[in-house]
């Protein structure tokens, strides 16, 4: 017990034994909400002596549910199984492999990720004979997306006996988009839409199963609970009705996947979904330096919809924050990354200490040809997808020929190295394949000496697999997959090709896998496994040696380094005027939430920068305003900045967005009883009509909360 809650305050704590009912955790950037939530999951296990498999554990990546595993291993002995411990996504896969044959589908279902997605409707292309370019897929898959976005269309595709011929009236894209079902049924793929949507109608169509989970789940919890969508919501109340313990934490203003549904009310009026439900606050900072926090801290006040809550910094006194102005890209770039030589030269900062972050990823490009002409190692998070290579995705589909035989999978590699099964020969298969109910590995087992398959290298393959997936049992993942590139002959056929990189990439992938089954500790088998990879997302980053980090701020979420550049501080970039004027406000917000995300990441320094000159539609190049709202003794300016240049941009500023602040004003007087979603009940004690705010004096707090005048949900008490 002592151990647990060794090095966490006294709020942490309070966190970690509040394990019955409804509660949330309300904490800034930094607070150490990992930490608590990590330790209160080992605190169940060993205190209460709860099973793992009774305890539900959330994240937000793939990656942070590693790292969780990891870490709770440490606190509760490496024997137990943590497989609860999952995203979203995860879990839905969990409750399907149990379950899906109920809606008629097998349960070794497969995952389609974006790129199955595209060869699904590259095949429905071919089939139609019409002209495919990405632009055109990406409107479908965009399409298929709306159309997903609730559960009606599942119905449509767990109907037993195959589906209803496409509807001859759609328009093209419709029939498009039913053959795309039609083929998604065929080969069993769910994609990221399908996996909750499938779960929600399972659940519906049969309660037992739903009370099956609900009595196995006594303890929920959920981190970065303020980026859940509403479905996601529906899924873990759903879950917890029985038991009514779930515990969330979050940080409302580090929303910034609204755009992609996710709504912070959830954990803003949690009690109103709960009533009765207890608050936690974390409100030491562990992070950053006392001058990076104040900025933060500035920044963020500027939003108007949200609950204030300063971060108190734990760490002394450091340097100020800089913002740096240039008078081009190329010098931006260029201090940049004179700032990173000396880091590394005077204070002995490693590379791996510094990160560079972004608002959108084209801004990265003249750092990294600065970064390059100076021979400084760097690696770019999150951008072309170490799992989207070509040679990994070839790897990866070998292993789930051995464990599913999937169409997918087989098209993939089926004649890579080349086994003279090309167009023709494939069309043949698919043919019969689909006349008689088959697999395309099947049917292939089944022809091998039609006279079609003749010459070809179809019949080593067959043995090769065959072989491979006898010893499916007695080898694990990482054994499996050398001998399935050496048995099919793929990496000879690539040490031929002699493409260095991806001999490199192969080579990494093995590491990796090694590596997995080490940290783990726990066998983890080809199934498993291949589940963990397909649910890998843009979110889930590689770590590399060390080198400088890029990244987009999104990218960036729940991660922290001793130095960050937060670049491109432009006027239309950040805040991105597309977001504006799609969102209006609530875009704007959205934006500043996200450069509070990215001035939060950084421990020791904070650089922010930008620069003169013109964006890509013509535009002239202003600092941004998230520039002009902190005050100016909050960070120092080098570079000089034109007086004329800063009145230029605030006219700019205002006329661009008509975002003038004139919410309508609430006329509460001075000694007014209100209510307030997150503290209750409170008095207004004074009001400050230059920072438009109520100090209000709440019952359960110490001291009293500037809260804005526009905050909408200040309630008079009757
Ligand atoms: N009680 C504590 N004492 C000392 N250090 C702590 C404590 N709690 C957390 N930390 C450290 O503070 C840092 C931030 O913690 P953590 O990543 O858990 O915060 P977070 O709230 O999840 O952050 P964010 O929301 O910004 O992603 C980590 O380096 C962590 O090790």
């Amino acid at each position: 017990m002592e151990k647990l809650m060794e090095g966490l305050n006294e709020a942490q704590q309070e966190a970690v034994v509040s394990t019955e009912g409804y509660i949330r955790v309300v904490a800034g950037a930094g607070s150490g909400k990992t930490r608590a939530l990590t330790h209160r999951y080992a605190f169940i296990v060993n205190e209460l002596g709860v099973d793992p498999a009774h305890v539900l554990s959330v994240t937000f990546t793939n990656k942070a549910a590693h790292e969780m595993r990891r870490r709770v291993k440490r606190l509760i002995g490496g024997e137990q199984d943590t497989g609860f411990i999952t995203t979203y996504h995860g879990f839905c896969v969990r409750v399907l492999r149990e379950d899906i044959h109920r809606l008629f589908y097998p349960k070794n279902f497969s995952i389609l990720d974006v790129e199955d997605q595209k060869t699904l409707l590259r095949e429905i292309f071919e089939d139609m004979e019409l002209k495919m370019n990405e632009k055109t897929f990406k409107r479908l898959l965009d399409k298929i997306g709306i159309l997903k976005g609730n559960t009606h269309y599942v119905q449509q595709m767990i109907m037993r006996g195959g589906m209803p011929a496409a509807d001859e009236a759609g328009d093209l894209d419709g029939q498009i988009i039913q053959q795309y079902l039609k083929k998604q049924k065929r080969v069993y793929g769910l994609d990221f839409d399908d996996l909750l949507n499938f779960v929600f109608v399972l659940f519906e169509q049969y309660p037992d199963v739903l009370s099956k989970w609900q009595d196995r789940l006594y303890y929920i919890q959920v981190d970065e609970f303020q980026d859940s969508s509403l479905k996601q919501f529906e899924l873990v109340r759903m879950l917890a009705q029985e038991h009514e313990n779930l515990f969330v934490v979050g940080d409302p203003d580090q929303t910034i996947y609204e755009w992609r549904g996710a709504d912070p009310k959830y954990m803003i009026e949690f009690e109103e979904f709960f009533p009765g439900a207890q608050t936690v606050f974390l409100k030491e900072n562990y992070r950053s330096t006392p001058e990076i926090l104040s900025l933060g801290n500035a920044l963020i006040k500027n939003n108007y919809f949200r609950v204030d809550k300063d971060m108190l910094p734990v760490h002394p006194p450091g340097v100020k924050a800089v913002h740096y102005h240039g008078k081009n890209d190329r010098e931006e770039a260029k201090w940049i990354v004179q700032q990173i030589q000396s880091l590394v030269e005077e204070k002995q900062a490693r590379l791996s200490d510094v990160a560079v972050l972004y608002r959108a990823g084209y801004l990265s490009r003249n750092v990294e040809q600065e970064l390059m002409a100076e021979n400084l190692e760097y690696t770019i998070f999150g951008g072309f997808k170490f799992f989207d290579r070509m040679e990994i995705k070839d790897a990866l589909a070998h292993l789930k020929m051995i464990a599913a035989g999937d169409d997918l999978s087989f098209s993939r590699i089926i004649n890579v190295p080349k086994r003279q099964i090309g167009k023709k020969r494939m069309a043949f298969i698919r043919q019969k394949a689909e006349a008689e109910g088959l697999s395309y590995y099947e049917t292939l087992k089944k022809y091998e000496d039609h006279e079609q398959l003749q010459r070809t290298g179809a019949k080593a393959f067959i043995a090769a697999m065959e072989e491979l997936k006898e010893r499916k049992k007695e080898l694990n993942v990482s054994e499996l997959l050398q001998e399935a590139m050496q048995k099919t002959g793929y990496e000879a056929y690539r040490r031929e090709d002699g493409d260095q990189e991806r001999l490199d990439n192969l080579a990494e992938l093995l590491h990796s896998i090694v590596q997995y089954e080490q940290t783990l500790g726990e066998d983890i088998d080809l199934d498993e496994y291949l589940q963990m990879i397909s649910l890998y997302t843009d979110h889930d980053r590689e770590e590399r040696m060390d080198t400088i980090k890029l990244m987009t701020i999104h990218t960036a979420k729940g991660l922290e380094f001793p130095y960050v550049f937060v670049i491109g501080m432009t006027e239309g970039v950040m805040p991105s005027v597309r977001t504006i004027r799609q969102r209006k406000e609530r875009g704007l917000e959205e934006e500043r939430r996200l450069a509070y995300v990215a001035v939060t990441r950084a421990e020791k320094a904070l650089y922010m920068t930008e620069s003169e000159g013109f964006q890509n539609g013509g535009q002239k190049k202003y600092p941004s305003r998230f520039i002009f709202e902190v005050e100016e003794d909050l960070y120092e300016r080098v570079g000089g900045l034109d007086p004329a240049l800063i009145e230029e941009a605030e006219d700019y500023i205002r006329a661009s967005h008509h975002l003038k602040q004139e919410a309508p004003q609430q006329g509460f007087e001075k000694g007014t009883r209100v209510h307030h979603p997150v503290f209750g009940i409170g008095t207004i004690q004074s009001i400050d009509e230059k920072k438009n705010t109520y100090l209000v004096f709440f019952d359960n707090l110490k001291a009293p909360r500037p809260i804005s005048r526009m905050f909408k949900k200040l309630e008079k008490v009757q």
